[in-house]
């Protein structure tokens, strides 16, 4: 099924989640994966891989949370690499990805988890290429930067869309709230960032 869904806007994402009850039955689990890469409009950058995450994971938590008479159920938020490690080609990028380890971290926690009976989950990919480089690339600070971001691109291995949705269904199906989960070609799937 297919419905509209701006998640920088409520009402969007609102009827998203109607519209996928309503064509698929019970909603308990939550991607939050939409993002950009554009270091130009970096407010816009901010709206969607933050706000759009924050707006997710609160919708998720008024319509699942076991405080509000709901079943429970999990969030992934898909951050990156770049939520863990410095990646200089795209700072704005990068803060983004950082604050979403952050807040998947402190919202995860079992603080939390015993109140809503939600998990809260962050998957982190090293690149796949797909569109948001090629983006990434045009919408660089600088055109230096974007040649810089591109060739150092080239030279890393490839890893597929396979094999970063091999990781999810491993997060999801064993991992702990406030867990994050790095997948990097050719490697296993690995946690950083326990919890406090
Ligand atoms: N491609 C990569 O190397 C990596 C990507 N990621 C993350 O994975 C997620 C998916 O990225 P990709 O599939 O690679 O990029 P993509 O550019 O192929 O897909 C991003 C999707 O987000 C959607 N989107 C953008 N703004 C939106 C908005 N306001 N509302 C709703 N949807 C919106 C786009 O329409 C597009 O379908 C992103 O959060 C990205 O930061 C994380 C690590 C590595
Ligand atoms: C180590 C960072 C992996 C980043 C994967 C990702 O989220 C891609 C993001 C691009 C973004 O749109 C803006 C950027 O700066 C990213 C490109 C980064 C170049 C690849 C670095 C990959 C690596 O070292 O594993």
């Amino acid at each position: 099924m297919f419905a509209k869904c701006d998640v920088t806007q409520d009402e969007d994402f609102k009827g998203a989640w109607d519209a996928a009850e309503e064509n698929l039955g019970p909603v308990n689990v939550l991607i939050n994966n939409a993002g950009i890469g554009n270091e130009k409009k970096w407010e816009l950058t901010l709206n969607i891989n933050v706000g759009g995450y924050i707006r997710g994971t609160m919708l998720a938590l008024e319509r699942l949370g076991r405080n509000q008479n709901g079943s429970g159920g999990t969030v992934i938020n898909i951050s990156s690499v770049a939520g863990v490690k410095p990646v200089p080609f795209g700072p704005v990028y990068c803060a983004t990805k950082y604050a979403i380890v952050g807040f998947t971290r402190a919202m995860g926690h079992d603080l939390h988890l015993a109140r809503t009976g939600v998990k809260i989950q962050a998957l982190c990919p090293s690149l796949v290429k797909t569109d948001l480089l090629t983006d990434s690339v045009k919408n660089a600070i600088s055109p230096e930067v974007g040649a810089a971001m591109a060739k150092y691109a080239e030279g890393l291995k490839e890893m597929t869309v396979e094999t970063v949705a091999g990781a999810l269904v491993k997060l999801l199906t064993e991992g702990k709230s406030g867990a994050c989960m790095v997948v990097e070609a050719e490697k296993e799937p690995y946690y950083v960032n326990d919890s406090v």
